[in-house]
């Protein structure tokens, strides 16, 4: 993204967003594909992937690199033209996800909205780093179909500092919060986080796919009873190659 690329943005999300123009705004992209989800509660239904560009976050571990500079936004798309291509697919899930698909204040917001629209969609759930502020997302957006999976970054991420505490009681029952486990200092970190800040969503533990073998982390969630917490595997990671793109 250029710098006048940036202003732009910058005017466009201080502008107030009228409904009527929102089709017209534009976010830059990574892709847009089906597959079936990885992960998560509705991991397997067939679902659309909506991938934005741009991160404020530089995880350790982070498997989506392309998603951010120095790599580039594949092109920009208006939210129409997303909506468009999304009804091109029979997939009645959808991920929005990137990078952070929430980096764009009120231009996130119109796409959700345009999204959740979409009556062939059943759920639109947001992949979420965890240090966006969800509150004005949550006031923002009325749709039963919209769910948010938030990240708790841990310790080996590097940027466990950087994490919005305050959205764990904002979190819902139909939402997930996803702690990515690299070792048995973010096992503990995370059993920490979760009793301090009470949430009613759902606690997903996934092993980071290469530090953390998947049955130490079943052998730690027995050994400390955490009978309400669910094994997160990443699915696509086991029937594609890790790296491939996708999928
Ligand atoms: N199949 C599949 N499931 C996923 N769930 C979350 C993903 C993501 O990259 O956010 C993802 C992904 O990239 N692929
Ligand atoms: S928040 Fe997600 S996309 Fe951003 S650096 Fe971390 S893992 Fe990568
Ligand atoms: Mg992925």
């Amino acid at each position: 993204m250029d710098q006048e690329q940036e202003r732009e943005m910058e005017r466009e999300l201080r502008a107030e967003v009228n409904p009527a123009d929102a089709g017209e705004l534009r976010l830059p992209m990574v892709e847009i594909f089906e597959t079936v989800e990885g992960e998560g509660t509705r991991a397997g239904f067939p679902t659309v992937f909506v991938r934005l560009f741009g991160c404020n976050l530089r995880c350790t571990w982070c498997d989506t690199t392309y998603s951010y500079p120095p790599a580039e936004a594949d092109n920009f798309m208006t939210i129409r033209e997303i909506t468009q291509q999304v009804m091109t697919y029979r997939s009645t899930h959808l991920c929005l996800t990137g990078g952070e698909p929430l980096l764009y204040g009120g231009r996130s917001m119109a796409l959700i909205r345009n999204l959740a629209e979409l009556p062939h969609l059943v759920d639109l759930h947001i992949e979420t780093n965890g240090a966006i502020d969800l509150k004005p997302f949550m006031e923002g957006v009325q749709s039963s179909k919209v769910r948010y999976v938030m990240d708790y970054k841990l310790p080996d991420s590097g940027e466990g500092g950087k994490m919005n505490t305050g959205n764990l009681a904002l979190l819902r029952k139909q939402d997930e919060l996803k702690f990515v486990i690299g070792s048995e200092r973010d096992f503990q970190a995370a059993l920490r986080i979760l009793k301090e800040n009470p949430t009613e969503a759902l606690p997903l533990f996934s092993p980071v796919w290469e530090t953390m073998p998947p049955r130490r982390l079943v052998e730690l969630m027995l050994e400390h009873g955490l009978s309400q917490v669910k094994l997160n595997m990443q699915m696509h990671k086991i029937i594609w190659d890790p790296a491939m793109r996708g999928v």
